[in-house]
């Protein structure tokens, strides 16, 4: 309790937080004379480690609630709860409303380190007993889960595995995610993600973020508060209608933002206490779910109209009342019918951004910008043609145009008509264009009337083939060839997610082009040999840029996301390929090395935002790779007073 009351006060005045601190030494140097003479039973200890550590942690107040103070490592992201990589040396107490010791302190993921207490923890923190005598080493713990793991032959029973791992032992958890990237992200994000979410309701063990429905409508405010953290900075909000290429999964998309943002951390190094995963739940229309009897959300069919728009207005102004102004708020795996007015709608009075649109967009620029490298040419040189002109399709193309525009100095309609979509009615042309959704509408070109996809590669002879149409095997064999008949090395990207939606495998892309293609998928697909020749695809994800982009944005205090700012990261992307890479046919760099790659991002982004007058973290760093850097989250233990 009383540490509840004195736990770092942000609330307090530096006056009011001076005399605290006075208050609080004496009764401490009371409590240490009892101390000494051995009056301390164990209830009473909380309360001391909990002086000790609240005095430590006002002594240090102002790294709190000064981010420029000098002492204060790292301090672009507010590090309220301890976790900064920077001061690891230094101990900490491991806060929950109490300090946590016993039993609770194991099941408290957030400083459980199971077989890693050391003998002094056990002892201070009575966990004698509690525990096995061996003690093991962080590092220990990691390759015997890892070869755990390995044992597993079914995808999700890894996935659900490492979701055990997340809420017994957060920072082994994401350890383990940082250490082995790119075998786990395959495992925590797509595909098996996918599945996941399909099977949510028979998986569900415990929850993972926030379920607001239309049950909490007009107390959306009182559900924030339920949350356990109250400094959150970044938030995946989802309301399950587009879960990747699967449909309408309803609350079951909960996957997504969960999966997200745990990116977000390892990927990206922002802190897992500032990350809050949440679900709008608003019905969903998929029939198989509303008649699963272990279907975890509200059995009704979808609101939609006003319902839908005053539940959503709710939340959002909930998360600015709640969290401030700074939030970022990043919509994941909406239906266009949607995203598009959400963005446009809370554009301009919140920071939010839209990973499928602008994420998307800046993925595939960056893979558009290094592929010149082996293409030649510039991005005005190209045509380019995609399947799919939703969310994905029509962001991606209207990026691409941007750059364009900026490059060559030409009207955005002019550049515009490089790019040409076709959707589920075929190409979209000039006599489509009373009857397109306003997203479509740029992009309806003079050209008569094509309904085949093949048809229109060979129309248009691009030289660049992109898939963002959520539907499987649609680059035939046929459409690989034609595109390889004009073109000596066709790029193809086949973006839908999960793999069972990819437009075509890495295998089909290599062998229909007779080895010419340059290739990249949404999901993994693993190295090809062909006539002798191992070909590694790349991975054209947005979980190369929202991470960064995301600590970028936090760590410069940075207040709405501009055009440029995707365009920044898409650079800072491009540019961090290597000869090596490009020699093995790779557009992007592996996801080994994304924690640099983030940062650089990041780094990039932050430059471009301060440039832009966005910014209000001031003054703005000199050096904004160390800065990001030194911002970022890792997961090694700390140690326990
Ligand atoms: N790799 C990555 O990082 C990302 C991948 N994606 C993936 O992209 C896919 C699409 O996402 P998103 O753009 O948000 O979805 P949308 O629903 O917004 O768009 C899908 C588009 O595909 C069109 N389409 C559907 N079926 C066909 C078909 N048989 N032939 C031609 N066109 C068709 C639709 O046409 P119509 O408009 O006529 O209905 C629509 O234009 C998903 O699988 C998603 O997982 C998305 C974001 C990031
Ligand atoms: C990757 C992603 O965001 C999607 O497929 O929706
Ligand atoms: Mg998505």
């Amino acid at each position: 309790m009383l540490s509840a009351i004195v736990s770092p006060t942000k609330w307090l005045s530096k006056r009011n937080r001076v005399i605290l601190c006075f208050i609080l030494a004496l009764f401490r140097l009371c409590h240490l004379q009892r101390k000494a003479f051995g009056f301390l039973r164990r209830g009473e200890r909380k309360i001391s480690l909990a002086m000790e550590s609240t005095l430590k942690e006002m002594r240090n107040g102002d790294c709190v609630l000064d981010m420029n103070n000098s002492k204060c490592v790292g301090g672009g992201v507010e590090d309220i709860y301890g976790e900064d990589r920077a001061t690891e040396d230094q101990l900490i107490s491991p806060w929950s409303f109490s300090v946590a010791s016993g039993y609770s302190l194991l099941r408290d993921p957030r400083f459980n380190k199971g077989l890693a207490f050391t003998e002094v923890e056990r002892d201070t923190h009575y966990l004698r007993g509690l525990l096995p005598p061996v003690v093991l080493s962080q590092e220990l713990q990691e390759k015997r889960l890892m070869h755990n793991l390995r044992q597993y032959q079914v995808p999700l029973q890894r996935y659900m595995a490492m979701m055990d791992l997340q809420e017994r032992n957060e920072r082994l958890f994401y350890k383990l995610l940082i250490d082995n990237v790119e075998e786990l992200l395959p495992v925590v994000y797509t595909p098996t993600v996918g599945e996941a979410c399909q099977k949510y309701g028979s998986i569900f063990r415990r929850p993972q973020g926030l379920y607001i429905s239309l049950k909490e409508k007009g107390r959306i405010l009182e559900v924030l508060k339920n949350w356990p953290t109250r400094h959150i900075e970044v938030i995946v909000v989802t309301d399950g209608e587009r879960i990747l290429g699967l449909g309408d999964l309803g609350c079951q998309g909960m996957g997504i933002p969960v999966g997200k943002l745990s990116l977000y951390t390892a990927l990206g190094g922002v802190r897992p206490s500032v990350c809050l995963p949440v679900t709008i739940d608003v019905g969903t229309n998929n029939k198989k779910l509303l008649e699963d009897e272990f279907y975890i959300g509200l059995r009704q069919r979808r609101a939609t109209g006003q319902e839908y728009a005053e539940l959503l207005d709710e939340f959002m102004s909930a998360v600015k009342q709640n969290y401030g102004e700074k939030v970022l708020v990043q919509f994941e795996d909406f239906a266009n019918h949607n995203a598009f007015e959400l963005l446009a709608k809370y554009g301009t009075t919140h920071l939010v951004f839209n990973d499928d649109i602008q994420g998307t967009a800046s993925v595939v620029l960056a893979g558009l910008i290094s592929s010149l490298t082996i293409l030649g040419g510039t991005l005005a040189d190209h045509t380019f043609l995609f399947l799919g002109a939703g969310e994905a399709g029509t962001g991606i193309a209207e990026l691409i145009a941007l750059q364009i525009s900026k490059q060559t100095n030409a009207p955005l309609e002019e550049a515009r008509k490089k790019i040409w979509l076709v959707d589920s009615k075929g190409l979209i042309v000039s006599s489509r264009k009373e009857s397109l959704q306003h997203f479509k509408k740029p992009w309806a070109h003079e050209h008569e009337p094509v309904k085949e996809l093949l048809d229109a590669v060979k129309a248009i002879k691009p030289t660049v083939l992109i898939g963002t149409s959520g539907v499987g095997k649609t680059f035939t064999k046929e459409v690989i060839e034609a595109m390889s008949s004009f073109n000596k090395k066709p790029l193809i990207l086949a973006l839908s997610n999960p793999t069972s939606q990819s437009e075509c495998t890495a295998e089909e892309a290599y062998t229909w082009s007779e080895g010419r293609a340059m290739f990249a998928s949404g999901s993994p697909f693993d190295p090809v040999e062909y006539n002798g020749k191992v070909f590694v695809p790349g991975q054209a994800n947005n979980a190369y840029i929202f991470p960064g982009f995301g600590l970028g944005i936090i760590m410069s205090g940075t207040i709405r996301v501009h055009d440029d700012l995707l365009l920044a990261a898409s650079e800072a992307l491009a540019s961090q390929v290597t000869e090596e890479n490009y020699a093995k046919g790779l557009i992007y760099p592996p996801f080994s090395n994304i924690r640099k790659i983030s940062a650089n991002i990041a780094a990039k982004v932050a430059a471009k935002a301060y440039e832009l007058g966005l910014a209000t973290r001031l003054p703005r760093p000199e050096d904004l790779v160390a800065y990001a850097e030194s911002c970022m989250y890792t997961p090694v233990y700390r140690q326990y007073r």
